[in-house]
């Protein structure tokens, strides 16, 4: 029994002690759970005032910014829409009334373009309110639509604050139960292990509810985040659209100064005109009433002179009577003035007609005259004329006494030229001779008159003759800046023949050919290789032509730069050496001037050849050989022809052996007849040259002194021929040997060198 009372003992304290236990740790649990409470409890609490204070916010934020103010805003604008409205039915009534008004401003009257205007302007103003009022209207809709959502939100917001508000009322109540159980969990020790045991499973689902409330909570903040952003952006909105309408209302006040100025304007115009035309019916009024008082003066007045006029007034109308038979004999009268005067004048144009022929017939006499005189003064000057043109030294010369100047000249007496030959004086007289300071012009000047006879229909020669380097090409071509006489000439053929445009009509054509080693070539054919031959005209006139010579008409100074720098190349790409090829080869630029008289239908052609001769050096002297020779031989042939054929004319032989060179067959036509030709010997002042020099003159007095007597002349052929070719022999070449070599002035041994001249004319 005792062990039984003591094992009952042990076990009361065991149960003591494990009861002690339990209570110590449901102390402890009271502890922890009263804690966890109040810490919900001071959450739930700080849940309330911040939903409390979420909801101030909210109701703050509608008071600052919510749909009070813009629906405010919206009835101040309509309000003042209104306004507007009842201002702009005042406005159209008065401006009706005005319109309306009588007396309204007489028409032209410059009021009343203003009026137009300022209506104008009215209807303007009129037309912009009322865009203002559609956008007003808009501005209304935008706002009535941000009032509505505003509500929506406002309701959303509520709903959300009264499950939230249940929220709380089921913790607490939950919390209070909670409460309740505890404390009688502590009423009751016995049961303590099941008490806290269900302590703990409500302890768990009260947490899982309160972590459910703040999830809830979080999404209630974020929704109420999402609210103060659409709540920004409506405000933005509100901004905008605030801006809007203060703009809208600037505008509006701004339409309103301008209506109501305009309106004023309008007043005080109408005023004004009102005034003005009380003013105009005033004093119109007063001026009616002196006007009326005069006519009623008059009137007495006129009376008086009717009763005085009525006599005057038969006779008056007598006379219109008169008058007015005369008016109609008039149409008459104006035939038969007409008919004299168109007689009149029909016979002052045959007189004008007639004279204007007798004029014509006057100036084509005029023109045949002057054609006859300028022929006599060419026939005087000689039909073959010889020049001599002297070049300047040049550095090509060289230096020292082989270098020196042998040429000088008559200081009284231009045809005549002196020569220093071995220490020896000799003087040649020609038609001119030109020193080395005549310029081109110079030498223009003399042939021009030979040109212009080519316009008349006369066939015209011109050669430069000489040694190479004497300045044949020089004197024919010259330079770009200062050309010779081809470019020269056919300028002048142009302004010619310009002037004459009124009565003729003119065209005039080039061919550029050359002869070298008797081959005669077309320069400004597509094939400037090809041999041309010369043939008589099939068609029995006896003239020459040559098939396929290439002609081109030219009527400008650009033409014939084209024409020259054609030819040019032409000659260029045939041969390697040209400049050794052109003193070597005749160049031969043929103008051809064909005319028609416009009034009569005659025509005439004349030819012009103007010729660059080889160089007429003695080549063969030297002892050349091969083609050197055959260049050489060609060149004396075709010379020696020239001076026979030009010697033959001269004497007026029957026959003129043209055919001997090709040189002299081409120029056939243009050497014979009632042709003009002129040479132009190129003369080198050099010492060294003196023997050529000596050897051209002597060539070209010869060709000039031959046109004398016929006698004289023969005798003269005979020696031309025979001295010609003696020329050519090396042993007979002395100028002393010529029997036309002259002594310069002052030597005292022979006579001045026109005196040859005179010795072959016939003794009178
Ligand atoms: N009157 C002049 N005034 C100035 N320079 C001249 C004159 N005459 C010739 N000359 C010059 O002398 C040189 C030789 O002249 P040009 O070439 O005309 O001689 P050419 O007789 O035609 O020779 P070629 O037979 O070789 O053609 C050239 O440089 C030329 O410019």
């Amino acid at each position: 029994m005792v062990e039984a009372m003591s094992q009952l003992q042990e076990e009361k304290a065991q149960l003591q002690e494990e009861l002690a236990a339990l209570r110590e740790k449901l102390a402890l649990r009271d502890g922890d759970q009263q804690t966890v409470t109040t810490q919900l409890h001071n959450q739930v609490e700080s849940l309330k005032e911040k939903l409390i204070s979420q909801a101030q916010e909210v109701s703050r934020l509608r008071s600052e910014l919510g749909g009070t103010d813009l629906e405010k805003h919206r009835d101040l604008l309509m309000v003042e829409n209104e306004r507007l409205r009842q201002e702009m039915r005042c406005c159209e009534a008065e401006l009706q009334e005005l319109r309306a008004k009588p007396g309204a401003p007489c028409p032209g009257c410059e009021h009343r373009q203003e009026s137009a205007q300022l209506r104008d302007k009215l209807s303007q103003l009129q037309l912009e309110v009322a865009e203002n009022k559609g956008m007003l209207s808009e501005l209304n809709l935008e706002v009535q639509q941000k009032t509505d959502r505003l509500a929506e939100v406002e309701l959303r917001l509520k709903d959300c604050l009264a499950e939230k508000a249940q929220e709380e009322e089921r913790l607490s109540r939950r919390l209070r139960d909670s409460h309740e159980t505890i404390a009688s969990l502590r009423a009751q020790s016995p049961p303590v292990k099941y008490i806290i045991k269900t302590v703990e499973v409500e302890s768990s689902k009260t947490k899982q509810a309160l972590s459910e409330s703040q999830a809830r909570n979080q999404h209630l903040q974020e929704q109420v985040a999402m609210q103060r952003q659409v709540l920004k952006e409506m405000e933005q909105q509100l901004q905008s659209s605030h801006q809007l309408t203060a703009q809208l209302r600037a505008q509006i006040a701004m339409y309103e100064s301008e209506l109501e100025r305009a309106h004023g304007q309008m007043l005080e115009e109408m005023q004004s005109l009102e005034e003005d035309k009380n003013r105009a019916i005033e004093e119109a009024f007063a001026r009616a009433q002196v006007e009326m008082k005069a006519v009623h003066e008059n009137l007495a007045g006129v009376r008086t002179n009717l009763l005085t006029l009525q006599p005057a007034l038969r006779t008056l109308t007598n006379d219109y009577n008169g008058l007015k038979r005369q008016v109609r004999g008039f149409p008459l009268l104006l035939q038969e003035a007409l008919k004299s005067v168109k007689a009149e004048i029909g016979q002052a144009i045959e007189e004008v007609n007639s004279n204007n022929q007798e004029l014509l017939r006057k100036y084509r006499r005029e023109l045949q005259l002057r054609k006859k005189c300028h022929n006599e003064l060419v026939r005087l000057k000689g039909n073959i004329r010889v020049i001599a043109r002297v070049r300047p030294l040049t550095k090509e010369d060289g230096e020292g006494p082989e270098a020196t100047n042998a040429v000088t000249f008559d200081p009284d007496d231009d045809s005549i030229i002196h020569l220093l030959h071995k220490g020896k004086p000799v003087s040649f007289e020609l038609d001119k001779v030109f020193s080395p300071r005549a310029s081109q012009q110079d030498v223009f000047q003399e042939v021009q008159a030979l040109i212009t006879s080519c316009i008349d229909g006369f066939n015209v020669c011109i050669f430069a003759y000489g040694q190479t380097g004497a300045g044949k090409t020089y004197t024919m071509e010259g330079s770009p800046e200062n050309p010779g006489i081809n470019q020269r000439a056919l300028q002048l053929l142009f302004s010619e023949v310009q002037e004459k445009a009124s009565d003729w009509e003119y065209t005039i054509t080039v061919s550029v050919a050359e002869i070298y080693n008797e081959v005669l070539r077309d320069l400004l054919g597509k094939e400037p290789q090809e041999k041309l031959e010369i043939r008589l005209c099939p068609n029995g006139s006896g003239q020459l032509y040559v098939p396929g010579l290439t002609e081109f008409q030219v009527q400008s100074l650009d033409d014939i730069n084209k024409v020259f720098e054609f030819g040019h190349t032409n000659r260029t790409t045939e041969f390697t050496n040209l400049n050794e090829h052109s003193s070597r080869s005749h160049a031969l630029l043929i103008v051809t001037v064909r005319g028609m008289d416009c009034s009569t239908g005659l025509r005439t052609t004349g030819k012009l050849n103007l010729v660059d001769l080889a160089g007429s050096e003695r080549v063969g002297k030297s002892g050349a050989e091969g083609s050197r020779l055959r260049e050489a031989q060609h060149i004396n042939k075709s010379l020696s022809a020239l001076g026979d054929v030009i010697a033959a004319l001269r004497s007026r032989q029957g026959h003129v052996p043209f055919r001997n060179s090709k040189l002299t067959y081409l120029l056939q036509d243009s050497l014979s007849g009632d042709s003009k030709t002129l040479m132009v010997v190129q003369v080198s002042p050099v010492e060294k040259n003196t023997s050529e020099t000596l050897y051209s003159l002597k060539f070209a007095e010869r060709v000039r002194s031959v046109e004398l007597g016929p006698v004289s002349r023969r005798a003269e052929l005979v020696s031309w021929s025979s001295q010609e070719h003696l020329e050519w022999e090396p042993a007979c070449q002395t100028p002393q040997t010529s029997a036309r070599a002259h002594s310069a002035p002052g030597s005292g041994t022979s006579s001045r060198p026109g005196s040859i001249r005179r010795k072959l004319q016939p003794s009178a």
